[in-house]
């Protein structure tokens, strides 16, 4: 007893030393230089051992911000245990100088990375736990968007940073030999958003027994040189795109479900001298304006929720967590993902990526003053008149007041 307390007061105080550090942003760049010329196992060593940390002391101090109720779901308590013994873990390399901490550090990353695997289905059953037996208000729906966004890209950053170390220096192999761990430095895009098609459209025939066709169109500008190859992570490519796609088939199938045949997708990649844009058109019927902000919440989705006991073929949706997790990944690296949507026609889903590894950075979540007080803010109220007889923050408009005057004065119980 009398140790675990000291052992957990320990670990508090580690988590004030870690999480006073910013996590350090590192550039596409210097990946691949680390990874071809500069890099040696001891260095990435001596690296990891305080960013791993640092990384994960900067969102850990962030999960006690959490609304109370919020902390004692099952769930999440399940996710923080995970984090606190992988840290433990971590920190327990400190003073370790001799070369057999290396293999012992490898292997002990590969087994924080097992760990964690099952993060984020396991903190979204966390947040229906909360929902189910609290209800979410506005206000705790908006900080717990705030921190998924935070919680999941510190997620894969860290996961990033093991997989170059695994990849580079454990015996993981399987990988292709031009990449650089985890990084093709001539990822080929169309190649990318072919595999990505048609791994979408094998789900996509077996729900609805037919998907529509695919258009590629390329376009470079002249001074640009590499084709349409980008210095990239094929894996965070893929997962974009073949939630986009999975998105676009369904809106179009269901659209057209009274046509044998249905139109096609068309997709557009062109490089320029900063970004290459990656542009998928769907002719789905589209999305109401009022709604695309919903688009990119988590758990926002019209597809009918899928059972948990159902073992057999994977859903082709209906999560809520395909879009965006999707926009982490592009933003990860200083890209974007955005949705145009035409009600009545189709959408247009956008994927920016930067170009130049240089500029390509890491966006990671730093804990400060102005992240905390998110947790402890309410959403403003508007100073503009809304569209609905409720305005954005749940109170009732005064034409509304009236109406709900007036029936009372008559008598109309509402
Ligand atoms: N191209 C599109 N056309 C029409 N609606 C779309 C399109 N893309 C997304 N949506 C809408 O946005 C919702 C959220 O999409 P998202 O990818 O986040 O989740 P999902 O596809 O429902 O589930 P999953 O987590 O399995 O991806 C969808 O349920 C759908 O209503």
């Amino acid at each position: 007893m009398r140790i675990s307390r000291v052992c957990l007061q320990r670990m508090g105080m580690m988590l004030d030393h870690y999480s006073q550090y910013n996590p350090m942003p590192l550039s596409m760049k210097n990946f691949i230089d680390f990874g071809n010329k500069t890099g040696c196992q001891e260095a990435s060593f001596q690296f990891l051992r305080k960013e791993l940390p640092v990384r994960m002391a900067n969102i850990m101090k962030e999960i006690k911000l959490l609304p109370d109720h919020l902390l004692t779901m099952p769930s999440v308590r399940l996710v923080m245990s995970w984090y606190e013994q992988s840290f433990r873990e971590l920190i327990q390399f400190e003073n370790i100088d001799d070369k057999a901490g290396l293999t012992d550090f490898t292997d002990r990353l590969i087994q924080i990375r097992n760990r964690h695997t099952n993060v984020v289905e396991t903190m979204a059953q966390g947040i229906l736990e909360l929902k189910e037996t609290h209800g979410i208000d506005d206000n705790t729906e908006n900080r717990i968007q705030y921190f998924l966004d935070r919680f999941y890209m510190s997620r894969i950053s860290i996961r990033m940073l093991i997989n170059q170390h695994t990849l580079l220096f454990g015996n993981e192999i399987g990988h292709h030999p031009r990449h650089v761990g985890s990084i093709d430095p001539n990822c080929n895009v169309l190649h990318v958003v072919q595999d990505a098609f048609e791994n979408a459209r094998f789900l996509c025939e077996q729900y609805y027994l037919l998907c529509p066709e695919l258009d590629i169109t390329c376009k470079l500008s002249n001074k640009v040189k590499d084709g349409d190859s980008i210095v990239y992570v094929p894996s965070h490519l893929y997962h974009m795109l073949f939630e986009l796609f999975k998105n676009a088939m369904r809106a179009v199938v269901e659209h057209h479900s009274n046509e044998t045949e249905v139109p096609k997708l068309n997709v557009m990649v062109v490089k320029g001298e900063e970004d290459l844009s990656i542009k998928l058109s769907d002719e789905g019927g589209g999305v109401p304006r009022s709604k695309t902000d919903l688009l990119f919440q988590y758990m926002y989705s019209t597809a009918p929720q899928p059972s948990r006991s159902d073992s057999g073929s994977a859903p082709l949706a209906g999560y809520g967590y395909g879009l965006p997790l999707s926009r982490l990944y592009a933003r990860y690296f200083h890209g974007d993902l955005i949705l145009n949507s035409f009600e009545g026609f189709g959408t247009d889903a956008i994927v920016y990526l930067k170009v130049l590894s240089n500029e390509a950075n890491e966006r990671l979540p730093v804990y400060n003053t102005t992240a905390s007080k998110v947790y402890s803010s309410d959403i403003p109220v508007s100073d503009w008149s809304s569209s609905s007889p409720f305005n954005n923050n749940g109170h009732q408009s005064h034409r509304n007041y009236y109406t709900t005057a007036y029936n009372r004065s008559i008598g109309i119980a509402r």
